[in-house]
């Protein structure tokens, strides 16, 4: 399903440059997440923070109607929203649900990867990495509660996260499903998912492009807990409440090495340069053999992508992940 929809997406976007404008959804107040008085909700139109201060807990959901996509803007709220949190004393943690129960997040928004400008694809692209390095890197403890579907981009948010809790639906499937979308992952989710995964669970998962549904996802490690959905909540906040009990839970693990173990200069903002590297620059470290170039356009590129293939195939080379040449086994780390 997400390879028909993530065409369609696609080719709609081309036809359709007009219906790219914002999608603004409306405000909304309401009490505190933890149902004390006087502490209001805030946030954006995309993103609402439910505030529980006396628990140093945020509730933030994700509500960009209708897929939670991550837009350009929905990123930047997101940023947003973290970054007030993160200087606000008050808060310990964050958890990550969305507003719209059934779709976690539809990941990349699929409409601001074609039939746009090269600037626009640096702007988008820098937006990816630095939702993905705010949230990894941040001093807060973030738990996903992922009450819907969760692919690609949506699974890279959630394993930024310190822990997962998926509600038990058969529907709710989770993993980077890139390669069905005919789109390599970039090394950095793939090193995610390795970290996560272990190394060969994760090749097959990003080469095969699958989706988890929760009872696998739960074997193989992709995410911690799988509970009925109307638990979902309530497990992060136990689970949160258990991260709290420890007085230097995050920061303290980055201490020991362990939050920056897929960080790279690449990761850290070269990326985007990288996507207007001419095709075959001179000082390619990894030219475009015979065999990489057969494996382009790969089967079931979008039409779209195929259009602007010396971005694609340059991005390709960049971000490395399982496979351009399957055989190849090649990992950046
Ligand atoms: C700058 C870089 C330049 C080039 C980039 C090249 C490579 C970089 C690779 C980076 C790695 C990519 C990571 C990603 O995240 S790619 C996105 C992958 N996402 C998916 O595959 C999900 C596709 N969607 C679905 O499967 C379903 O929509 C979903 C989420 C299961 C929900 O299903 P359902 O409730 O039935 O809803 P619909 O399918 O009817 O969708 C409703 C509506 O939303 C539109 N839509 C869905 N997904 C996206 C999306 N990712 N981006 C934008 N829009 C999306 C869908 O078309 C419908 O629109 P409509 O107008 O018909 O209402």
């Amino acid at each position: 399903m997400a390879l028909a929809v993530g065409m369609r997406v696609l080719t709609r976007a081309l036809h359709r440059p007009w219906a790219r404008g914002l999608r603004v959804a409306p405000g909304r107040t309401g009490p505190a997440a933890g149902g004390g008085d006087g502490v209001r909700c805030f946030g954006s139109p995309r993103v609402l923070v439910e505030p529980d201060p006396a628990a140093g807990v945020a509730v933030v959901k994700m509500r960009n109607p209708p897929v939670n996509s991550f837009s350009l803007e929905f990123l930047t709220e997101l940023l947003i929203s973290l970054e007030k949190l993160e200087n606000d004393k008050t808060f310990r943690g964050i958890i990550l649900t969305s507003d719209h129960p059934g779709i976690f997040s539809a990941g990349l928004d699929l409409t601001e990867m074609c039939g746009r400008k090269p600037e626009h694809y640096m702007e988008y692209w820098k937006a990816v990495q630095e939702m993905w390095l705010r949230f990894y890197l941040s001093n807060l403890v973030v738990i996903a509660a992922i009450n819907g579907v969760s692919p690609a981009g949506g699974c890279l948010l959630s394993l930024t996260c310190d822990y997962r809790v998926l509600a038990n639906n058969p529907k709710y499937t989770i993993g980077l499903n890139e390669t069905r979308l005919g789109i390599v992952a970039p090394f950095w989710f793939k090193d995610m998912m390795v970290n996560t995964v272990g190394y060969r669970t994760a090749e097959r998962a990003l080469q095969l492009g699958l989706l988890f549904p929760p009872a696998e996802a739960l074997r193989v490690g992709v995410v911690d807990q799988v509970v009925p959905e109307d638990q979902v909540q309530s497990t992060a906040r136990s689970v949160m409440a258990q991260w709290l009990a420890i007085p230097v839970c995050r920061p303290g693990v980055q201490n020991q090495g362990l939050g920056r173990a897929v960080l790279s200069p690449e990761a850290l903002g070269e990326a985007p340069s990288c996507l207007i590297q001419p095709l075959a620059a001179p000082d390619d470290p990894w030219p475009l053999d015979a065999s990489r170039q057969s494996a382009f356009p790969p089967r079931g590129l979008p039409a779209c992508l195929c259009l602007q293939a010396p971005l694609f195939l340059s991005l390709v080379r960049t971000l490395v992940g399982f496979g351009v040449h399957p055989k190849s086994k090649r990992i950046s780390s």
